[in-house]
């Protein structure tokens, strides 16, 4: 079974790619080039051309491109890449946490009701969700020339194989996707041609095959269907079924988006739309809920606040808010940072300490949410904490005190590349995907003890944040 796969994460800041030795799980070699996201106020846009430049210098950057036998993709979830008759984009892609759309939401919500949408798709969709961008463009003019409408790792994965293909880890997160297939009536409702998404195609199979020498890769090699990001983390970890199925355990990721997600056999759907209910890659479930400030938001705090990342100190009573980019959860698309709670004696260290605890209140505070709404829980299985920021000490720490949980943090780093190129494996050895990275042990690491947890800490946010909500556009 020896051989060599790649895997590759279009993330929202940049492309990753490993080569992985099919065997044994082995990183043979790593590639990385970074990605522009362009935008003020609530926009966020990138040339999803640059991304296909990415791919083929972060597949080139393995050094492994022309032995590499199969290839993968997980993308960043949600954005909408919309391209001519000639494949060209009409508009840059607007990215998942791209807050414009908020408005084009609430209308679809008030449309249909939050049980139905729940009901339909297994979410409710607010500003990221693919439906609500679609919205805006149309609502902007701009979807005349539009003859496809793509996701990151569709787009990529079709220009890899010169054939358009979903899979239901992504097309889960554009709020037109059902459990059955696309929602016609969502479809209708905005104005979307069927015709213009790629066809749905079912998990275990291949999209297709290189057409090209792309970043060195040999024509010719498969190209298994991909994944959103968080959907590929989750293989990436082992999670899911197969031989030794892991059900019920959760994750946190800290990264552009701070996510927490199981995978579950239950199809979750929360009408109050904390917790999204998207599919996991081949077959199962995956309740997730997401942030839109996260490592970026709390690095821009340390900058401001002259500090290295890791240089927080205890104590103090300050609440930050770190809203920076609006927020989805809770969803306050509209609202702006709030710092609480200063004193003469509060130190820059306590100040960057609440901003720790302000990004990682939400995502806990979803956390048995999202188990309840896949209705499973692996007993008192280690929190799993991925994503750059899992990296850094003072994020451990913050998870553990807000938490009180114990926490595993995987040695392997990139997550969702192993996901990927753990799917493009089983496409070769016809395993599921999560067991080839079982076998691969890629979520081993240390686990670190629970602690005891700071309630003061979390009632103190709480409490700013229901008192705070007029000043954050609630
Ligand atoms: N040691 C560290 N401590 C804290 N944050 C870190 C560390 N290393 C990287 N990061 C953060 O991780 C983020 C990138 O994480 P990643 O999961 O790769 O993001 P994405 O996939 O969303 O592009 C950066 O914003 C950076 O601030
Ligand atoms: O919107 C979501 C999930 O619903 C995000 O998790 C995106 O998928 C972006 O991921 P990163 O670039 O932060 O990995």
């Amino acid at each position: 079974m020896a051989g060599i796969v790649i895997g590759v994460d279009s993330s929202t800041q940049s492309t990753k790619a490993l080569a992985v030795d099919t065997a044994t799980g082995e990183v043979l070699g790593e590639g990385r080039a970074a990605h522009t996201v362009t935008g003020s106020g609530g926009a966020r846009e990138s040339d999803p051309r640059q991304w296909w430049q990415a791919l083929q210098d972060a597949v080139a950057g393995t050094g492994c491109a022309g032995r590499a036998e199969a290839l993968a993709i997980g993308g960043q979830q949600h954005g909408l890449v919309a391209l001519d008759a000639d494949g060209v984009p009409v508009h840059p892609a607007l990215l998942w946490n791209d807050t414009r759309s908020a408005g084009q939401a609430a209308a679809l919500v008030d449309e249909l009701g939050r049980e139905d949408w729940a009901r339909r798709t297994g979410s409710v969709p607010n500003a990221s969700f693919t439906v609500a961008k679609w919205a805006w463009l149309r609502d902007h003019g701009l979807t005349g020339r539009v003859a496809a409408v793509r996701l990151p790792h569709e787009y990529l994965t079709e220009r890899l194989t010169g054939r358009p293909a979903a899979e239901r880890s992504d097309a889960s997160g554009t709020g037109w996707w059902g459990e059955h297939g696309w929602d016609r009536g969502v479809l209708d409702l905005v104005g979307l041609d069927e015709a213009l998404l790629p066809p749905l195609a079912e998990p275990g199979t291949a999209a297709g095959e290189t057409t090209g020498p792309f970043g060195g890769l040999r024509p010719g090699i498969p190209v298994a269907l991909g994944a959103g990001d968080n959907a590929a983390a989750a293989l990436g970890l082992g999670l899911g079924g197969g031989t030794g199925a892991v059900h019920g355990q959760p994750a946190l990721s800290l990264g552009t988006s701070g996510t927490v997600y199981a995978v579950t056999r239950g199809r979750p759907a929360d009408p109050t739309g904390t917790v999204a209910g998207f599919a996991a890659a081949h077959g199962d479930w995956l309740p997730l809920a997401c942030t839109l400030n996260c490592t970026l938001a709390v690095d821009r705090f340390a900058t401001l606040l002259g500090r290295d990342r890791q240089a927080v100190e205890p104590g103090g009573e300050a609440v930050v808010l770190p809203f920076l980019d609006g927020e989805r959860t809770p969803a306050l698309p509209h609202a702006a940072g709030l710092v609480h709670g200063l004193r003469h004696d509060t130190t820059p260290g306590q100040l960057l300490q609440a901003a720790y605890d302000g990004a990682a209140y939400a995502l806990l505070a979803a956390l048995d949410l999202v188990l309840a709404a896949g209705s499973e829980t692996a007993g008192d299985a280690p929190l799993l904490l991925i994503g750059g920021g899992a990296r850094g000490r003072a994020w451990q720490d913050t998870v553990r005190r807000l938490s009180g949980r114990a926490v595993q943090v995987p040695a392997a780093g990139e997550l969702v590349a192993l996901g990927a190129a753990a799917q493009a494996a089983g496409l070769l050895t016809g395993e599921h995907p999560a067991e080839v990275a079982r076998r691969w042990d890629t979520a081993a690491g240390p686990v670190l003890d629970p602690v005891e947890k700071d309630e003061a800490a979390a009632a103190r946010i709480a409490a700013v944040l229901a008192a705070g909500a007029p000043l954050l556009g609630a």
